[in-house]
């Protein structure tokens, strides 16, 4: 521990300090400019700019990371400074951050950059910021023209209507809405279905976030209705019409409840483009709709994924301290290409890179890591897990199963060191390279626990759910390769998302071809592959041997998806993504959406 210094007196700290303050500063007024202007390309129908907007984004903070890492050697010879003036940095820098509108933020931009240039030895609280400095409760920005970060609105019965009709106007959409009063009318009829047996009480109230939330080819209204003690959160889903009235709006449902909350803003979907001057107070906001769901991940879903991660890894560290199970091989069939573990108290999932892959898998660490790097900027539509990447991740080596040690051992060596690295007397597991995702349920292993339970239901409904992802995934232009059961996993809420990404291709790049006829009795009585095959070929006739050997999967697959056994369906997806068609993917069941049904819904309306 570093003596406390009693006086600030160096003034090289404080210029590297606001230095280091002006890269963050620099960082998030572009990340910002960045996200707003989500606003106008959602007006004007522009959703591969959205959609690349979206992927260049995440590179952001790399790039600020280095401008200001290198503005501090060439100006200050950072690494050439003694300890004592890097612990007057952070005090510095702690003081510039008081009134500061992103200060958590300010405090990861400061980790990164000086993890950079500091030992690892010095990577603890004197130096940077393991635990936060500054509270981010009830930031509020006070210049005159700010806007607040949620609106309240006081209806009563009578003035709902127009209410909901204000709450939209408010968000000054440049696009006509197709017909607002009739849309705000459907929005009623679902939120009264809520509200007709219960009394309105003193603080009855609308409470909807300032900004829009845009992705993909949709703006989303996120706020709740607040009644006594009651919260109901909702979204309102706001889309353009595809047909000849193209460029007019509609609010396409109305989605209420933590679940459908949750659904909008999984892990498996595209980060949002939110204009947000407060982030922390967005977090503190979706977090009252979502409880269960971790900041960190509230952070990624907001697309400032270095604070995800970052929060993500504080968590962990407070897990492993109030936990004392070890970590183990994961369950399930082992990977190929990716050695997999897990700690059972924890939900989530580590997985290496093998240093040495099969024959059948030609492909190289680099490759892989492509491939998951192509994930993390893709749309994942919900149906392909984030994956949060780390190196040089230390355990302590009393909490791992020898079984587990000898493993890594076995396949990935490279990737492994043990010692006693930060010199405190215990040996530590050391990865030098690892992903981490959410933990799932292998469908496999669900699908053979629903057949021993005997629950047939159980068994339709995951074939039709791994039917309904790989259908989203050709929709966003993603041929999974590998589309074994073992490969996808089930979620909490029962959806199927696939997780293995080592033979990922993007749909426009493959080939999808019939199998040939068999030229002579010697090729039809071959079992195997007799034909010239390319790299890029895929023979969908033949996926069913490999998935279908079930009668009863073969069953209910054939009845809901043979077409993903046509190659003219691969084919006819891959026309229409080259000729420029963007598919919706929506974050929420189709019987959700207003068009769907008549306007009175007679299941909520009961
Ligand atoms: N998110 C997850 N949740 C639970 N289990 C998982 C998860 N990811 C992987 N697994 C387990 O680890 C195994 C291997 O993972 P993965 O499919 O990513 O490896 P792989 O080497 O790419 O596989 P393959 O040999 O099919 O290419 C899976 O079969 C599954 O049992």
């Amino acid at each position: 521990m570093a003596v406390f210094p009693q006086r600030l007196d160096s003034p090289l700290a404080y210029a590297i300090a606001q230095a280091l303050m002006d890269g963050f500063d620099r960082h998030y007024r572009l990340f910002r400019l960045e996200s707003a202007r989500a606003k106008e390309r959602f007006e004007r129908s522009d959703w591969h700019g959205q959609q690349r907007a979206q992927r260049e984004r995440i590179e952001f903070y790399d790039l600020r990371v280095r401008e200001a890492s290198q503005r501090l050697e060439t100006e200050f010879r950072a690494h050439e400074q003694p300890m004592e003036v890097w612990q007057q940095i952070k005090l510095h820098y702690i003081g510039l951050l008081i009134e500061h509108h992103q200060p958590e933020l300010a405090e990861t931009f400061f980790n990164s950059v000086t993890t950079k240039i500091l030992h690892r030895t010095y990577f603890h609280n004197d130096f940077i910021f393991v635990r936060p400095a500054v509270s981010t409760e009830y930031i509020e920005n006070d210049e005159p023209a700010a806007t607040a970060t949620y609106r309240a609105y006081y209806p009563t019965r009578d003035t709902l209507h127009e209410t909901l009709v204000r709450i939209v106007d408010n968000f000054r959409l440049q696009c006509p809405f197709d017909d607002l009063q009739r849309d705000t009318g459907r929005v009623l009829q679902a939120m009264a279905a809520r509200l007709a047996q219960v009394k309105l009480r003193a603080n009855f109230q609308i409470q909807v976030l300032s900004s829009l939330f845009f992705r993909n080819k949709g703006a989303y209204v996120v706020g709740k209705i607040i009644n006594g003690f009651n919260e109901v959160p909702f979204a309102l889903p706001i889309l353009h019409r595809e047909d000849e009235e193209a460029g007019r709006l509609v609010i396409d449902a109305c989605l209420f409840g933590e679940d459908e909350l949750q659904m909008l803003f999984s892990f498996a979907r595209a980060y949002f483009m939110v204009d947000m001057e407060v982030p922390s107070a967005y977090v503190q906001f979706l977090r009252s709709l979502m409880p269960r769901k971790p900041r960190a991940e509230i952070y990624n879903a907001l697309g400032l994924a270095k604070q995800g991660k970052t929060l993500f890894y504080r968590d962990f560290l407070y897990h492993l301290r109030h936990s004392s199970d070890k970590f183990r091989t994961a369950p399930g069939i082992k990977g190929m290409v990716m050695l997999v573990f897990d700690l059972p108290s924890f939900p989530y999932v580590f997985k290496i890179i093998k240093d040495h892959f099969p024959l059948q898998k030609d492909t190289t660490r680099e490759q892989v890591k492509g491939k998951y790097l192509l994930v993390k900027q893709h749309d994942r539509v919900g149906r392909m897990a984030d994956t949060l990447e780390y190196s040089e991740v230390a355990f302590a080596r009393e909490r791992f199963e020898d079984e587990l040690i000898e493993e890594i051992r076995r396949h990935a060596p490279s990737q492994l060191e043990i010692s006693d690295r930060d010199g405190d007397g215990k040996e530590e597991v050391i990865i030098k390279h690892l992903y981490i995702e959410r933990r799932m349920i292998p469908l496999n292993i669900y699908l053979q626990e629903a057949f021993d339970a005997g629950a047939a239901e159980q068994v339709d409904r995951a074939v039709v759910e791994y039917g309904n992802a790989i259908k989203d995934l050709v929709a966003a232009n993603i041929f999974p390769g590998d589309m074994l059961w073992k490969n996808f996993g089930v979620t909490r809420n029962g959806k199927v998302v696939f997780y293995d990404y080592d033979e990922i291709e993007y749909l426009t790049d493959c080939e999808f071809r019939r199998v040939p006829a068999p030229r002579n009795e010697e090729e039809e009585m071959s079992g195997e592959v007799w034909w010239p095959v390319g790299p890029r070929d895929v023979f969908p006739e033949t996926f069913g041997p490999f998935l279908l050997g079930n009668p009863a999967v073969r069953e209910v697959f054939m009845r809901h998806h043979a077409d993903l056994l046509d190659p003219a369906f691969w084919q006819s997806h891959k026309e229409r993504i080259l000729s420029g068609h963007v598919f919706d993917v929506f974050p929420y069941d189709a019987d959700k959406r207003f068009g769907n049904h008549p306007p009175v819904r007679e299941e909520q309306a009961a």
